[in-house]
């Protein structure tokens, strides 16, 4: 483990139906990390990605944050993270401006300017278009622009590349380098290649099938 770890996985192990997914498994994310969970469908990345946001828990080990147990730290823990899933909190009956602006106020943020977040994932426009009208990849850029206002050190994202096209994917490549250059870490999972982000600078955490 390292001195200034962000986030570490201490001894984590998960099963889910009899299956080991994974089984004592030890890691530190420093700031300036980017990590990719790699692993077939139903390998276990979003079981992992969920514990170390605290959204569900380990059979045993722990996850801490700067060192300390993250049940022991929660409010500090869900202050410095930015955690989207599968589903990433978009209402279909709401406009993109005010899913933006629900998910901003939720966590806290009272002075940002949604139309000039929204116009950087390219949803100029489409700000008072109901989510559940939006195409896939704008859907999926409504639930991204969240990344472009926040002050999580700590990024959690499952999939976030999901019916994103081309530019897009690059923008958020862009936009993860930022991040880690500013002390920030990313964890995600994706079964795309990125082409930006380097080997060099990429770590890569493999998870496979294991049976009990
Ligand atoms: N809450 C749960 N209860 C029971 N089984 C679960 C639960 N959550 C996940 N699983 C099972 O655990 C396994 C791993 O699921 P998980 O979603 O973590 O995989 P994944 O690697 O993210 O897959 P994919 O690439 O398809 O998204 C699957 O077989 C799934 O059915």
């Amino acid at each position: 483990m390292t001195a200034n770890a962000l986030i570490s996985a201490e001894g984590l192990t998960c099963i889910r139906e009899e299956r080991i997914l994974f089984d004592d498994l030890s890691f530190a994310i420093n700031p300036g990390d980017i990590i990719q969970i790699e692993g077939p469908n139903g390998a276990g990345k979003t079981s992992l990605l969920r514990i170390l946001a605290g959204l569900s828990r380990p059979y045993a080990g722990a996850v801490k944050y700067r060192h300390e147990d993250i049940n022991a730290c929660r409010d500090e823990f869900n202050e410095d993270l930015l955690y989207l899933g599968h589903l990433a909190g978009v209402k279909s009956e709401l406009t993109a401006e005010e899913n933006l602006n629900f998910n901003l106020r939720i966590s806290g943020y009272a002075d940002y300017d949604c139309r000039e977040i929204l116009a950087k994932v390219n949803l100029s426009g489409f700000e008072e278009a109901l989510a559940g009208h939006l195409s896939a990849g704008q859907h999926r850029r409504t639930a991204l622009a969240r990344l472009w206002h926040n002050s999580a050190k700590i990024w959690i994202l499952d999939e976030p590349f999901t019916a994103i096209d081309k530019r897009g994917v690059e923008e958020l490549e862009h936009l993860f380098i930022r991040h880690a250059d500013s002390g920030g870490c990313v964890i995600l999972t994706t079964h795309q290649d990125m082409g930006l982000i380097k080997d060099d600078r990429l770590r890569k955490l493999r998870l496979d099938y294991r049976f009990l």
